[in-house]
């Protein structure tokens, strides 16, 4: 199965990667022609993941017509972006597997349906789980979900991208692999912000456990089964998100619980947090679900610039609950 990768951010990158292992051609899409010549004439993405040494049959194109002829297509453009790119791209029904974590803004809709409104032939695939860029593409233990309503192609798929040190666990609750990954990302940021105002591990853990409830209202309310959002791409994304300033997300949240203005923080960034862009469309998404999500508000809060001490006392003066989602 010949792979092409649509986008070489980090995570792209790392993919292609993974697709390469076995000196396996991979044709990787890249935005940024200097992203295109650097992998090519020195095998490095120096931009979006410097330092690591990627296989030579990955080769880099700004060109989506040079995906034609290959058999599938990860897309690894960040969320609020895969709507414009996938519309310029031939897809002609080959499958689709997605790798963007957030919902698109406006619309409301999953990465899924922004696929399925461009390219409603196409069969799709979701690719989530706890995995920094960077550890995937030195080779490090990783498992992830991969969800796909046909189990014969998530097989195919996951025979295609397994290795000794990445595992593919086959799931058919695309919704439920999304929505893990979407909201985790606005949920590290509060586990930034604690970490940055001096909260502590208390919080921390805290917010870990009652943002994994409000993920599980969320997905299931969305049609998720539990068992995908205890998985690796809801708890097992939100575990590692939640504690590490290797989350793009986390670190955002350390610099806003410091105190630091979201809008100086986002300005300039070429990387891409994407809970930031979520967080309001998540906060829309659940009123329409009719679904409480207290700590998602309190991150959509602190991007719009209200002050942490508000936005603290107003989660923790919630009225006392029963602990049950
Ligand atoms: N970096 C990581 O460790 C992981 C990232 N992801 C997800 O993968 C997706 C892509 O993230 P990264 O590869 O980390 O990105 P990145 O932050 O490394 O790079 C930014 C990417 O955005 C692209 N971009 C910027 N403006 C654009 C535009 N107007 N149109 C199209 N593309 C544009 C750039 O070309 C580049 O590929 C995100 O949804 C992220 O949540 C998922 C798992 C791990
Ligand atoms: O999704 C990720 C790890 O699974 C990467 O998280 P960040 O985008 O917060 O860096």
């Amino acid at each position: 199965m010949k792979l092409g990768v649509i986008g070489a951010g980090a995570w792209g990158t790392a993919l292609a990667q993974v697709a390469a292992r076995g000196d396996s051609p991979v044709t990787l899409w890249a935005r940024e022609s200097e992203v295109v010549d650097a992998i090519n004439a020195r095998h490095e993405n120096s931009i979006f993941l410097p330092g690591v040494a990627l296989s030579p049959t990955i080769r880099a194109t700004d060109r989506l017509s040079d995906l034609d002829d290959l058999d599938a297509l990860l897309v690894v453009v960040p969320t609020q972006h895969i709507g414009a790119v996938l519309g310029e791209t031939k897809v002609a029904g080959r499958p689709l597997i997605l790798c963007a974590k957030g919902i698109e803004a406006g619309s409301k809709r999953l990465v899924s349906e922004v696929a399925a409104d461009a390219h409603p032939d196409s069969p799709l695939a979701v690719l989530s789980g706890p995995t920094f860029a960077h550890e995937v593409a030195a080779g490090l233990p990783t498992a992830v979900t991969l969800a796909c309503a046909d189990e014969a192609l998530a097989r195919r798929l996951s025979d295609r991208i397994a290795s000794a040190t990445f595992r593919p666990y086959a799931s058919n609750d695309v919704v439920g692999a999304e929505i893990g990954g979407a909201v985790k990302n606005v949920l590290a940021i509060a586990c930034g912000v604690v970490e940055g105002a001096g909260l502590s591990l208390n919080a921390r853990a805290s917010l870990i456990a009652r943002g994994f409830a409000e993920m599980t209202r969320f997905g299931m309310a969305r049609g998720a089964r539990q068992e995908t959002l205890a998985g690796l791409a809801g708890l097992g994304d939100l575990v590692l998100t939640c504690s590490s300033t290797s989350s793009r997300n986390f670190s955002l949240g350390v610099g806003l619980g410091q105190g630091i203005a979201a809008e100086a923080l986002l300005s300039d960034r070429k990387t891409v947090a994407e809970g930031a862009a979520t967080a309001p469309v998540l906060r829309e998404a659940a009123r329409d679900a009719g679904v409480e999500m207290p700590i998602a508000q309190a991150v959509c809060d602190l991007l719009g610039g209200a002050p942490l001490d508000a936005v603290m006392d107003a989660l923790l003066q919630r009225p006392l609950r029963p602990e049950g989602v």
